[in-house]
């Protein structure tokens, strides 16, 4: 086996060949997507690579290869009049709304437009595309109050704090209607049309299909926006899923104002093409877009400075909890930005977790230089090492025994719920992930 092939065959995404099943083949089936391609082909778009979309048992609506595809392939091109932004709202026929008034968030006044563009039907110039998004989300936030009660503080509060936000905004943005503010068609009111659950779906989409532009694309708009105007609805692109695998550049090309996607993976006939969201832990891709990813490598269990103290004070029994020595260590820690990001990942202690363990444990006479000095150098010693891992596997079998409790009151609590609520279940699901981090850090560090 050539140096040449083994690079190819690393290069390869490790994605099944698909057990999916295709859109459209069935009989039955309405075929959103090919109205969608039919659209977007008269307004000038073309594909740039054989791929379809498909159902598959584990991420749901995706895109499938039809062909090989190259690494340094354009995987999607999406022609810059067809996506949209705060510019295409501006100069819609609801831009009057938000042109020249109090400042809006882009996704306040995207999802407004998306809300409008569902009202309209059929007779909307976006109708295809509309109709291709998703009626329902599995976004979280779609819980209600009596099921938030059943997942654990970290989970619900900022569940809580997200529909807090966007009650908010709908508020905002029915206040800022008024009377005369009605469908050009049909006479509805507005503050009818942007009802608060039509709100919570088109907030949901923009949330977890928006693509990022630079703020100076597509500016020259009359909306007052709070925000940077870095959003953008991008039509068929949106169906790509995630893989933290994926290698992707995502870029408009400044040449005939395409949105373009190129993958730096290659994939064979019949696997799942995918994107890369972002470097996202579990935590992030569960509140912020409703899926999980099983070893999602990104994940880290946070620790607090108090779960290491206990750590360091099981393994001196003679350890002293409020001297002044430790006061200094604390300060020193605080200081030097060592206390943040004190995590557990599933191959070991987060670097600053390794530093604090290593500061608080140093004996007294150890000068704070001399630790400055082996902590930037990254030079611990054998007995350092032994210290860090055994007071690391009392911190991270501590959290093991936290977490299985959580997760052993949210099965009492929510048995009958999680069958029932694919959101609820997916929390317990991120709960079993967080142990699996767990389990395979306490193995790391018994080595
Ligand atoms: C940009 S859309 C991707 C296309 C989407 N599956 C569809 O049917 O239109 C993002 C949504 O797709 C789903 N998704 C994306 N990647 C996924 C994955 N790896 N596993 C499960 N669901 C995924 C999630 O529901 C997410 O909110």
């Amino acid at each position: 086996m050539g140096r040449t092939y083994r690079l190819r065959k690393k290069r390869r995404l490790a994605s099944p060949r698909s057990t999916c099943y295709r859109i459209g083949k069935n009989s039955n089936e309405i075929d959103e997507f090919t109205s969608l391609s039919l659209w977007m082909s008269r307004e000038g778009w073309k594909p740039t690579c054989k791929i379809v979309p498909a159902m598959f048992p584990d991420t749901g609506r995706g895109f499938v290869a039809r062909k090989k595809i190259e690494c340094d392939d354009v995987i999607v091109k999406i022609p810059g009049h067809l996506l949209i932004t705060v510019k295409t709202v501006s100069d819609s026929r609801i831009g009057r709304l938000f042109n020249d008034k109090k400042p809006f968030t882009a996704q306040q006044v995207i999802s407004a437009f998306l809300m409008w563009q569902k009202h309209e039907g059929e007779n909307a110039f976006w109708y295809s595309y509309i109709a291709s998004l998703p009626n329902t989300s599995l976004s979280p936030v779609n819980l209600v109050e009596e099921e938030l009660q059943l997942l654990p503080e970290f989970l619900a509060r900022p569940i809580r704090a997200a529909k807090e936000n966007i009650t908010e905004l709908h508020l905002d943005l029915i206040n800022s209607l008024d009377d005369s503010d009605v469908c050009t068609n049909c006479n509805l009111p507005f503050s009818e049309i942007f009802s608060l659950d039509n709100f919570m779906w088109a907030w949901s989409m923009v949330n977890s299909r928006a693509v990022y532009i630079s703020p100076e694309r597509h500016s020259d708009h009359l909306i007052n926006l709070s925000d940077e105007n870095t959003l953008a609805m991008a039509p068929y692109l949106d169906m790509f899923n995630h893989s933290c695998n994926a290698k992707v550049q995502a870029y408009i090309d400044a040449k005939d104002d395409s949105y373009q996607i190129r993958t730096c993976n290659s994939y064979l006939k019949n696997q799942q093409v995918f994107i890369n969201y972002g470097s996202h832990s579990n935590l992030k891709l569960f509140l912020e877009y409703g899926f999980i990813i099983p070893g999602n490598h990104n994940d880290g269990i946070p620790i607090t400075y108090d779960n290491i103290i206990s750590g360091v004070a099981n393994y001196f029994p003679c350890f002293k909890m409020y001297s002044d020595v430790l006061n200094k260590r604390y300060k020193f820690l605080k200081n030097h930005e060592m206390l943040n990001n004190l995590n557990v990942h599933a191959d070991g202690l987060s670097w600053n977790t390794k530093v604090a363990i290593y500061i608080l444990t140093s004996p007294e006479d150890v000068h704070p230089r001399a630790m400055q000095q082996k902590v930037f150098s990254g030079s611990f010693e054998a007995r350092d090492i032994e210290i860090i891992s055994n007071v690391g596997l009392y911190v991270v079998e501590s959290k093991i025994v936290e977490y299985e409790r959580i997760l052993q009151n949210f099965n009492d609590r929510g048995e009958k719920h999680y069958s029932e609520n694919a959101c609820l279940k997916m929390a317990r699901d991120l709960l079993k992930e967080y142990l699996k981090v767990l389990d395979s850090c306490r193995a790391s560090l018994n080595l």
